[in-house]
């Protein structure tokens, strides 16, 4: 399916990482209730123990819910460990995979990736599929080399109709929490660049395919008004910014 003959809706995803309590997300989730959103996707990902929270707090708002993480086995003796299927049962429609965090902290490879967004897709979770450069990747001239494999490790898993139910985010690592922000015409890049991948893996004759493309990487309002007008963009994943009510909803306006 061509992204130009459907009318791709923008999502805007917030990551809270390992912040909020209950008294904070009750703040937020509130202020953002009321600001209700424009005709923009909009998603929270709180930390695990919270998702049953955010559920009731979110229940018949436009707000979806979504998780950080699942775990690579679909269930058994794996301590720490949240499958995929019981992120369903809290209500969860999204779960972000392979961030980069993960991937450098937790010891989430390539294969373990695939495994993830595998079983995500099983259970019926859209998986929001993480990949990004270091800086000195980027430095050393890798970055396509780096995006490639980390793409093509989850892509050979699956059939193209698999493939288009993929969110892909793209966060240079360089960028996250780092207040950097890539430049417009590097994003575009890097964004044209990844719809082509996506479209080979694909098999699909033009090079534009409907798999949302999210950017991610110190997004602020500022920012995210000038990402909302690259076509390869389709929306962004959101750190420190999601967790201050009026930047949030100024990103999403922004996308709306
Ligand atoms: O998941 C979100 C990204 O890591 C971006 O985080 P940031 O907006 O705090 O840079």
């Amino acid at each position: 399916m061509h992204i130009n003959s459907v009318q791709q809706r923008k999502l805007v995803v917030g990551n809270w990482k390992m912040h909020g309590s209950l008294a904070a997300n009750t703040a937020l989730l509130n202020a953002l209730r009321s600001a209700e959103t424009g005709p923009a996707e909009v998603v929270v990902c709180p930390p695990f123990p919270y998702l049953a929270q955010a559920a009731t707090l979110l229940a018949g708002s436009a707000i979806g819910l979504g998780a950080q993480n699942c775990g690579h086995e679909a269930g058994g003796a794996y301590t720490g460990e949240v499958a995929a299927a019981m992120l369903l049962e809290f209500g969860c429609r999204y779960v972000i995979v392979g961030h980069s965090e993960r991937r450098a902290d937790f010891g989430d490879d390539d294969a373990r990736v695939a495994r993830k967004v595998l079983l995500a897709l099983e259970h019926g979770l859209t998986p929001i599929l993480c990949i990004g450069e270091s800086l000195a990747q980027q430095q050393a001239g890798e970055t396509r080399a780096v995006l490639q494999r980390q793409l093509q490790a989850v892509l050979t898993h699956l059939e193209p109709a698999r493939i288009e139910q993929l969110v892909i985010a793209y966060e240079p690592i360089w960028a996250i929490g780092t207040g950097l922000t890539a430049t417009a015409d590097y994003v575009a890049d890097i964004a044209g660049y990844l719809h082509q991948l996506i479209a080979q893996a694909m098999g699909a004759a033009d090079n534009r395919p409907a798999v949302r493309l999210l950017y991610g990487g110190s997004v602020n309002a500022a920012s995210a008004d000038w990402l909302r007008q690259l076509p390869d963009i389709a929306g962004v994943l959101v750190g420190g910014a999601s967790l201050k009510a009026d930047q949030f909803d100024a990103i999403c306006q922004a996308f709306s």
